[in-house]
């Protein structure tokens, strides 16, 4: 079984240099550190209300990191602009609402299967992976396969939210069934979303995922721990849940 891959997501180091218009903390000097830390990946969600990242940091990104880009972004002609503009390694399409505190689910291809096509398509001219951020729905992994995407990202939000043990395992299943299924389709499946250090292995044990994108909780864990500090124990802990699967 493959290692799985840590794609780092510093959305929320630019939340606090926002809080007070700083220069610092800068994403740039945050993602260099991550990427020395073990990061196989940096990601970043430029919102349409900028409210973290910002054009100035993804531009920066694109120039310095040494492993590759994962941009999120809405599907507009806005963004799809700047992703051609920019060129990331990869770019994840998520539904976004201004309102929303922060991503609350899968991405509707099914219901907006033109939009998103033409979308992907316009990407792939430009050279760049494109992954769609959707929920473990086998309709949903159909459109995306339909769009001919390569890649796509499960939403573990609402088993990183499950309040029970009931619901922990029940949403748990859910996203193996729907990975494996994907997998079984033909497309490269990655996972993110609400994860952290005490619900990240099992996620993580599920054979079929090439990689992890996970931000919140390992930003939060630097405040404490330093951000290398931080890196290098969520990777542990899907290394380990990936061995400890292989052995069983
Ligand atoms: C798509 C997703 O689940 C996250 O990567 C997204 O970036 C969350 O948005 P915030 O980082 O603004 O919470
Ligand atoms: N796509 C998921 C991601 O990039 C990070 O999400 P989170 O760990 O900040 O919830």
């Amino acid at each position: 079984m493959k290692d799985i891959l840590l794609g780092v997501n510093i959305d929320h180091i630019a939340t606090l240099r926002n809080a007070r218009g700083t220069t610092y903390p800068d994403p740039v000097h945050a993602a260099d550190i991550a990427e020395r830390a073990g990061a196989d990946g940096i990601t970043v969600h430029l919102r349409e209300d900028r409210r973290h990242i910002r054009d100035r940091d993804v531009r920066l990104l694109a120039e310095t990191i040494s492993t590759r880009l994962n941009l999120e972004m809405a599907v507009t002609d806005e963004m799809l602009a700047i992703a051609e503009q920019v060129s990331p390694a990869f770019c994840c399409l998520v539904p976004e609402k201004r309102e929303e505190l922060t991503t609350e689910g899968g991405l509707d291809v099914a219901g907006n299967q033109a939009l998103i096509s033409d979308a992907c398509t316009r990407l792939a001219d430009a050279g760049i992976a494109v992954s769609l951020f959707i929920d473990a729905e086998q309709r949903q992994i159909d459109a995306a396969l339909a769009c001919n995407a390569p890649y796509i990202e499960i939403h573990t939000g609402q088993y990183a939210e499950a309040t029970t043990e009931a619901a922990s395992h029940q949403e748990l299943e859910r996203l193996i069934d729907g990975i494996r299924y994907a997998h079984q389709a033909g497309l490269k499946v990655n996972a993110g979303h609400g994860l952290h250090y005490h619900n990240v292995k099992p996620v993580a044990a599920i054979p079929e995922l090439v990689e992890l994108n996970i931000g919140h909780a390992i930003i939060a864990r630097a405040a404490f721990d330093g951000l290398d500090r931080a890196v290098a124990d969520m990777r542990a802990l899907m290394q380990e849940a990936r061995l400890s699967a292989q052995r069983a």
